[in-house]
């Protein structure tokens, strides 16, 4: 068993609540996530596993350091924004962990990570065509590190003190601290009061649950390069403050669709309840958002492997990224009045609409809706494209030999990205690999079985529009020619 008594101890001791005849830590196989929840009798739906206060969760909220290093300066150095103000008060907290109120907490946290953010070149070389090392934001990361945290830990030497800095607030240690928050974080909201002053749940992008509680907290892992950011530049309306460590529930798995347990956050406490009937021995099982392999990759180290059917194995949650700029040089080289320089008032327009410029394909569907309304948008001719801006409407999204010509073209582009067929990285895939090339192989053979799909079937809706098309003309000569012969019988 995990040796975590020291750690349950002390969540005991701070006003945290679990039920550990029912509850238990063990290391599961590194595939079933390694360290985590055991049940230890059968658990009914509803059981509350777990209680942390609110006050006992990590964020710039409960750390005292804002405080201590004043408010103002911390917003104007900016440390409000992004990730990079938790980072520095994790680092602050780890470097006076005899009297931080998180100490034994922070030894609990892994130090090493299996993120793509850790891997060598030559490993990240294997997810090559796959857009998780474009979002991985190491720079971005860096940026902050050196214009912001380092600035302000050199500007207080009385809280951080020198000979600390090269232990405590080093590079490594900021990315160490950014993965924690990455793989680790709740988005843990302010609770609200209502008109009435009542207490109310605070809204959340999940959707309440079906279980007689307030919302559930947002789903784990904020993430690192859109919205907070290790790096980021803080621009969206995110509440920074608002991500947090979870003492405790942050010792649970996930895997795709198997959640059995959820975090629900109540006024003064955020409580684990049991989502189904859990039998001893089973893992305790919270949901990271069933995310597709190259997320959770990216974000957690990991990837869900699961029987897809026909004896292949993947992540059903997975999905194929398409950006729109392939899209658009897809287009061009089927038809050379569009260009970036063309369609840049149109994609504009489009981002302005709330459009999004990656389109993103699922398993065993259709094209989505959005791509096709997209192509058509830059495809149109200027009288179209007047029209969609009078109507304040992107257009329908209607399929046409031309839009599948388009997208078939923007597939064949997409695969080409990807230095090895889906064949070689099957064959691949049975010889003995590092677990980072294999977990980067098993996310592009995701990616290319969709693009596989889903290009294979616009070329067969292009044949049968073909099909018909040639039908319909091969009708309309029949015609003519009939209408033709009866002319000249009529004139003999
Ligand atoms: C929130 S923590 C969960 C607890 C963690 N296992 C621990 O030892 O503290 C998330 C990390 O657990 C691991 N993990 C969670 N679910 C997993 C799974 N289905 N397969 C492999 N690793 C998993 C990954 O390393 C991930 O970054």
């Amino acid at each position: 068993m995990s040796n975590l008594s020291g750690f349950i101890k002390w969540f005991q001791a701070s006003g945290g609540s679990i039920d550990i005849g029912s509850m238990g830590f063990v290391d599961f196989p590194p595939s079933e996530g390694g360290r985590g929840a055991v049940a230890l009798n059968d658990i009914p739906e509803g059981h509350t596993l777990f209680t942390i206060p609110r006050s006992l969760t990590l964020s710039t909220r409960t750390s005292t350091l804002p405080k201590v290093f004043g408010l103002s300066e911390w917003k104007e150095r900016k440390l409000h924004e992004g990730w990079v103000g938790l980072i520095l008060c994790m680092m602050w907290e780890a470097a006076n962990t005899s009297s931080s109120k998180w100490g034994p907490y922070l030894d609990t946290l892994p130090t090493e990570f299996s993120t793509p953010m850790f891997w060598p070149e030559d490993d990240l070389k294997a997810l090559e065509g796959s857009s998780v090392v474009e979002k991985l934001g190491r720079d971005d990361a860096e940026r902050d590190y050196y214009q912001k945290l380092i600035p302000a830990v050199e500007s207080r030497p009385n809280l951080f003190l020198p000979d600390h800095i090269s232990v405590y607030y080093s590079l490594e240690v900021y990315h160490v601290m950014g993965s924690r928050i990455l793989s680790r974080s709740f988005d843990v909201e302010r609770w609200e009061l209502d008109d009435s002053g009542e207490d109310a749940p605070t809204d959340q992008p999940d959707g309440a649950m079906d279980v007689d509680l307030p919302g559930p907290v947002n789903a784990q892992g904020v993430d690192h390069t859109e919205g907070g950011s290790e790096g980021g530049d803080g621009s969206d309306e995110e509440d920074a403050s608002d991500t947090s460590m979870v003492p405790m529930a942050d010792m649970l798995n996930a895997r795709y669709q198997t959640e059995n347990a959820k975090l629900f956050y109540e006024e003064k406490v955020l409580r684990m309840v049991s989502t189904k009937p859990i039998k001893a021995g089973e893992q305790i099982w919270n949901t990271y958002g069933d995310l597709p392999n190259a997320e959770l990759l990216r974000r957690y180290g990991h990837v869900d492997l699961l029987p897809l059917g026909s004896g292949i194995d993947g992540n059903p949650g997975d999905v194929l990224e398409l950006r729109a700029d392939l899209t658009i040089s897809a287009a061009s080289s089927l038809d050379p009045t569009i260009s970036p320089e063309s369609s840049k008032e149109r994609i504009e327009w489009w981002l302005e609409e709330g459009g999004d410029d990656v389109f993103a394909l699922e398993r065993e569907s259709p094209l989505p809706d959005v791509l096709i309304s997209f192509i058509h948008l830059i495809s149109l001719g200027e009288d179209g494209w007047s029209k969609v801006q009078s109507k304040g409407k992107p257009p329908k999204p209607k399929i046409d030999a031309l839009v599948l010509s388009i997208a078939i073209r923007s597939l064949e582009q997409k695969m080409k990205t990807y230095p090895t067929s889906l064949k070689q990285d099957e064959e691949t895939l049975e010889t003995s690999l590092s677990l980072n090339k294999r977990n980067a192989l098993i996310v592009v053979m995701g990616e290319k079985r969709i693009l596989r799909d889903v290009l294979a079937d616009c070329r067969s809706q292009l044949q049968a529009l073909e099909r018909k098309e040639a039908g319909q003309s091969k009708r309309r000569a029949e015609e003519s020619d009939k209408g033709g012969a009866q002319a000249k019988k009529s004139r003999r």
